[in-house]
């Protein structure tokens, strides 16, 4: 059985002592047995975030990483510091990185090969843009970036991986797939990875739906068959709302 996780990603928001107020508001509450909890944040945070954690089931994820272990690269963090931190998940490809940072499928790899050499679990952001869906290519797109993204990974690496996928549209928008259309694009992705793999392999594969999930909608995603969780932007800033996805995940 596939673990369901509950990710937040903070996205370019919270101060140091915000991160802290906001794991102590969740200590006890958003730890559920057989739900994994993750909160991604802002490197500056995560120093603070890996000791708030301590002796909690929280994990903590960075938001992107360097290839490389280390070198004349201003402004980049290595998966190298990253596990020296203590930290566990890494988000890999968000769209936001893509659209706005220039990653491309070739970097995406790059960076999920430095992930399992440093030891960090890859959160893997794949996902089409409206024009996109509208032209019908959403699962074309998909399985453009699953490939790009698995290739090279031995089949023990690729069964850790978690892929996000995150229509680029439903994100932020208060627009999110239903739960329905979600599902049929996560079974598909799984497919993908029976075809690169194998069947065990593609079982272990936690697959995530992400783009506008909310409390009150997050129980719709998990009753699919193959959505084994979500990666949550706005909704992951609130200790409260944070909270109930982690509770409608179980
Ligand atoms: O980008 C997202 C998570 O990575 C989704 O963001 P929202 O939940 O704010 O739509």
């Amino acid at each position: 059985m596939r673990e369901p996780i509950i990710a937040g990603n903070w996205k370019m928001f919270k101060t140091v002592s915000e991160a802290q107020a906001f794991i102590n508001e969740v200590k006890g509450r958003a730890e559920i047995d057989g739900v994994e909890s993750v909160i991604c944040a802002p490197f500056t945070n995560l120093p603070a975030l890996v000791e708030a954690v301590k002796g909690t089931k929280i994990k903590v994820g960075a938001q992107n990483l360097h290839w490389e272990e280390s070198g004349a690269f201003t402004g980049e963090i290595s998966g190298a510091m990253l596990e020296d931190l203590g930290v566990n998940y890494v988000i890999i490809g968000h769209s936001e990185r893509r659209a706005y940072f220039a990653e491309t499928d070739e970097t995406v790899n790059k960076k999920v090969h430095a992930s399992f050499k440093y030891n960090l679990t890859p959160i893997v952001c794949v996902g089409e843009k409206l024009e996109e869906r509208e032209a019908g290519q959403t699962k074309e797109v998909c399985k453009l970036q699953v490939n790009e993204a698995f290739r090279g990974l031995s089949k023990e690496q690729a069964a850790q991986v978690v892929v996000a996928y995150e229509p680029i549209w439903a994100i932020g928008t208060g627009k999110s797939s239903t739960a329905e259309d979600a599902n049929e694009v996560i079974t598909y992705i799984r497919e993908q990875l029976i075809a690169l793999f194998d069947v065990e392999t593609a079982n272990h594969v936690r697959i995530q739906y992400g783009g506008s999930v909310k409390p009150n909608n997050v129980r719709e995603y998990m009753n699919q068959l193959s959505i084994d969780g979500a990666l949550v932007g706005g909704a992951s800033l609130d200790p409260n709302s944070f909270t109930q996805l982690v509770e409608g995940a179980k």
